[in-house]
This record gives C-alpha cells, structure tokens and sequence, in this order.
C-alpha cells in the first residue's frame, strides 16, 4: 500500500539516495547527507511541534509499506525568508517616452526583490523513477493540499511553488550564462546547491545591485525568462489546474517562474471536505483504479494519507477495512478528510506575461 507520512530519520538513506538520483536542479534536496538529515531533523521537530509555527517545514514522505521503503517526497515550508533573505526577481516594465520624438519604448526590467517574505512554500517535491506511475505523483503533490486545507492557520494565506527554470539539453541556463555567471563565476549547478545547502549570504555578497534591463542579455537568455523546465511542465499543469498562478516573478539564477495562490482558493482545499470512517469489511485498494479518492486523516503529528475507491464512500461515511485503518491510523468515527484525485476544473492561464521589447 502506498500512503503518506511525516518522514523519520530511518528514511535517511532512501532520502539520499533518491538526492543522488535526482541531480542537479532540485535546490531543495541536495544531495548532501547531513544536510538532509537536517532537514529531516526540523520536520520531526516541526511535527513534534518542538519548533515554533512559522519556522515549521514539513516533509511528507510516500512509502510503499510493501516494499518497506520510501518512494518520494514533498515539502512545505511554513513561512520562507524569516531566518535568512529570500530573494526573487520581479519582471517589471520601464517606459522611456519622448513625445517631441514620438519614441515610446518599453523595456522588460527585472527588480531583486524578497517579496515572498513570510509566504508558505511548496517545495522539495520528488518521486523516484521506479514510481512515476498510476497514482503515486498526484498522491504526493496533492496531500500537501489536505493539510493546508485542515490546519490552514499554521500558514501564510498565500503559497508558492518556484518552478525549476529552463536549461538546454547539455544542462546549461542560458539566463545564468548571461547573467549569474557573469558576477558569481561560478556553474549554475555549483550556485544551486550551495543555495541548497542553506549557504546564502553569497547572494547578498554577488548578485548585481541594480536593475537589469532584460534587453541587455542575450537573446537567449531573454526567451527564457518566465520558462520552465520541460520535466517540470507537468507539475506546472497540475498546480495551474489547482488555479495556481504566475505572479510576475521569477528565479534569480535561472529564471524559473513562481507560481502562488492564495489557500482559500486552491481547488482541492476549496473541494476537500469532512467525512465520518466506518471501519469494517472493505476491500483493499486496487492500484489500478484510476479514479480514487485520496483521503487525509485530521491528526497534525500522526498525519496520513492514502487513496480509497470512490466507492467506499456512502454517503457521509467512508468505509475502510482494519488494515487499512491502521496503516492510516483512524479507527470508527474519526474524521477524514477527502478529495477526488483527478476532478479538475481548468484554469486557462499563462505563466508567462509577455515579455517584448
Ligand atoms: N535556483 C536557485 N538556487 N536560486 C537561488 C534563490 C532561490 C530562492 N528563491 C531563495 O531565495 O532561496
């Protein structure tokens, strides 16, 4: 069965494991072993609630109880740039006119900004290859969702995701090529992880002071601004569907776009609701069944969460069997949480304002 926990420390070694496969581009799981058992160490702490609120990160781990190990993970991150500075570029526009000359010119600027001070983050989300099938993806990424929904007081009413921006087929950004590199000198790669490992003053101590006019980096670079990843186009489409959107600001180092939304408006927390459990004679989940619900116990340090048939649901009573209430914790009359996994209601968006010259 595959359900969704707080990670433990004994995942440490599928943890880094997973790190090393994943490679570059995923700032938030380096893979670097203490780093990791730190980051494990503050969401025990935070779940443990050892940790005050706004300083919490959670980490949800995918386990696959058959196999006994853990199969991916994601992250929220309470509240972002309180301990250290977080740092976002804003593509802006200047307007330069001379009406004797009838010029009028507007030039896409990007602005250093922290304007997601204090904002929740989604973050560190991964799955291992081996489990990039049927429903495991939607599970993880959209869990996150039921536990906004049912402790939304201990977040910041909006949430972001940043999107992991666009390289090449070799790797190479061609937004840092044309401007990170420029003042750090350093790989993108090497720039990431080192911001992966919590080592950030070097942003404040490199990064160029002034505004950038977009125009005067390559051309390349310029298409670039605002584009994800193409492996990162389907969590794109699933956070868009969930009526995430871009807000104007984008990655300094690869320009990657951030999505955010405000939590009362996300689809699942809109559509999740409160149901009674009925623990009785059920049969077990079939991972084939593509349409399932996903359900969320209500419990903060036990927090879990699995998937179900749509028709174990009667009612206002989800009927589940004995294992399957162990393994999620819940025993008859307790509270659960639920979802359809797949439902959604398409918001036709762009992540990308235009950006011309
Ligand atoms: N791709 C990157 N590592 N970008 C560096 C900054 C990341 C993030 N916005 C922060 O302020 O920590």
């Amino acid at each position: 069965m595959m359900i969704i926990r707080p990670i433990e420390t004994k995942d440490l070694s599928d943890l880094l494991m997973m790190a090393k496969n994943a490679g570059s581009g995923l700032t938030t799981l380096p893979a670097n072993e203490e780093l990791l058992l730190a980051k494990i160490e503050s969401s025990v702490n935070s779940f443990n609630q050892k940790t005050e609120e706004s300083h919490r990160f959670y980490m949800f781990a995918l386990e696959d109880t058959t196999a006994g190990r853990i199969a991916g993970v994601c992250g929220i991150e309470a509240a972002v740039g309180l301990n250290d500075v977080w740092y976002n570029y804003r593509v802006s526009t200047t307007v330069n006119a001379s009406s004797e000359l009838g010029i009028h010119k507007q030039t896409p600027t990007l602005y250093l900004t922290n304007d997601m001070t204090g904002c929740s983050e989604l973050c560190s989300l991964f799955l291992d290859a081996d489990y990039r099938k049927g429903n495991n993806g939607r599970l993880l990424s959209k869990c996150r969702f039921l536990f906004l929904a049912q402790f939304p007081h201990l977040f910041h009413q909006k949430v972001f995701a940043e999107m992991r921006g666009y390289s090449n087929e070799e790797g190479i950004s061609p937004f840092w090529e044309s401007l990170g590199r420029k003042f750090f000198s350093l790989d993108f790669t090497h720039a990431d992880y080192l911001t992966g490992i919590g080592n950030k003053s070097f942003i404040a101590e490199l990064m160029p002071k002034y505004p950038i006019y977009l125009p005067f980096l390559s051309e390349e670079a310029q298409e670039t601004v605002g584009k994800t990843h193409d492996n990162t186009r389907p969590a794109l489409a699933m956070l868009k569907s969930e009526g995430f959107n871009f807000n104007g600001l984008v990655d300094i180092f690869d320009a990657g776009p951030l999505v955010e939304a405000f939590v009362g408006n996300i689809r699942a927390v809109r559509q999740s609701r409160l149901v009674t459990i009925e623990v009785g004679t059920a049969e077990d989940f079939d991972e084939n069944d593509r349409d399932p619900l996903i359900i969320a116990n209500t419990h903060y340090q036990d927090s879990r969460a699995g998937l179900v048939s749509k028709q174990a649901l009667v009612g206002k009573r989800l009927l589940i069997n004995k294992s399957q209430a162990d393994s999620l914790k819940l025993k008859t009359g307790d509270q659960v949480r639920i979802l359809s996994l797949r439902e959604s209601t398409h918001t036709k968006t762009s992540t990308h304002s235009k950006i011309s010259n």
